[in-house]
């Protein structure tokens, strides 16, 4: 049985830790270790029974997977940190935006198996949406095993590793795009007059049920407007209106702005 240990107790370790606890991944075999805060590891701890070390080098003890969930920022001082540690039979697994497998292969000095993967939050209740890209010492079992690993929480892409900037700017902070609409979504309804609990269960029933036509319709997206928008109907006002805010462009210069910034935060390290 593969031990893994998380290198970050953040958001994203957590909603890593909740998707596979939650499948059945056994919590014996996780260990989680962050910088200084003691209190969030007692947490997670309680929470899912897994195991917890603040000493980093006691963590990484018996590790055949290491999952670097730490901001990017702390890359260079983890790799360095736990470069000592570490053998050819271990699998990194970097979730950081930005950061490439070459990057961490050098550092590391080491021929080592590094697979990068982008999942999103979504994983905390098994929908992440992930991409994962192999650096040039993984082989296809270290593919398959980092395969296995996010298919507990969510769905898994394999692509490109170039492609991962574009998959960290529509998946990996693609639901908080979602949210932000939702957001203006309920404050509006509540401006008409709309209970908040009304509001929030009509707006969560309505992108659940556009997810899954999305998912399940054989239409395409625009079909499936189409669809909705009556001549002259109401959903013709509504999208009248977010042409004329052009909306379509705004979304776009979001996804480029992310992309940017996944590109940029590789280069800067
Ligand atoms: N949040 C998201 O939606 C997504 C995030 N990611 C990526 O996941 C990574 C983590 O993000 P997120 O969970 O949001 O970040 P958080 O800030 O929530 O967590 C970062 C964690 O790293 C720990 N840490 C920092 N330095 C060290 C160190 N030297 N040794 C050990 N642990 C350390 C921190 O510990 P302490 O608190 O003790 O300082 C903290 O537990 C990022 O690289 C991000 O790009 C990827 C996809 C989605
Ligand atoms: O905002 C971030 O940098 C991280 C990466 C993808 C989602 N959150």
């Amino acid at each position: 049985m593969n031990k893994m240990t998380f290198i970050g107790a953040g958001s994203m370790a957590e909603a890593l830790i909740a998707g596979m606890v939650a499948r059945n991944f056994s919590p014996s075999v996780i260990t989680v270790t962050n910088r200084t805060n003691k209190q969030r590891l007692i947490e997670l701890k309680e929470k899912y029974g897994i195991q917890v070390e603040q000493d980093s080098q006691q963590a990484l003890q018996q590790a055949t997977i290491i999952v670097l969930a730490i901001k990017p920022k702390d890359a260079q001082t983890v790799l360095e940190q736990i470069k000592p540690f570490l053998n050819k039979e271990i699998l990194i697994l970097s979730v950081m935006a930005g950061i490439s497998t070459q990057y961490i292969e050098q550092i590391l000095e080491l021929d080592i198996a590094v697979v990068r993967a982008m999942p999103n939050t979504s994983a905390m209740i098994g929908l992440s949406a992930t991409a994962i890209a192999k650096g040039q010492f993984a082989n296809q079992d270290h593919v398959e095993m980092a395969t296995q690993l996010f298919v507990t929480v969510g769905v898994v892409e394999l692509l490109k590793e170039q492609e991962i900037d574009i998959a960290t700017a529509i998946a990996g902070s693609g639901p908080a795009y979602f949210y932000y609409i939702v957001e203006a979504m309920e404050t509006k309804a509540k401006e008409l007059g709309l209970a908040e609990g009304s509001a929030k269960r009509l707006i969560n029933q309505t992108l659940l049920g556009a997810a899954a036509m999305l998912t399940k319709s054989s239409d395409s997206p625009a079909e499936l407007r189409k669809k909705i928008t009556s001549p002259k109907g109401t959903t013709e006002a509504g999208i009248h209106a977010l042409a004329a805010a052009e909306v379509d462009q705004a979304i776009k210069e979001a996804i480029q702005a992310a992309y940017q910034r996944s590109v940029a935060l590789g280069h800067t390290k």
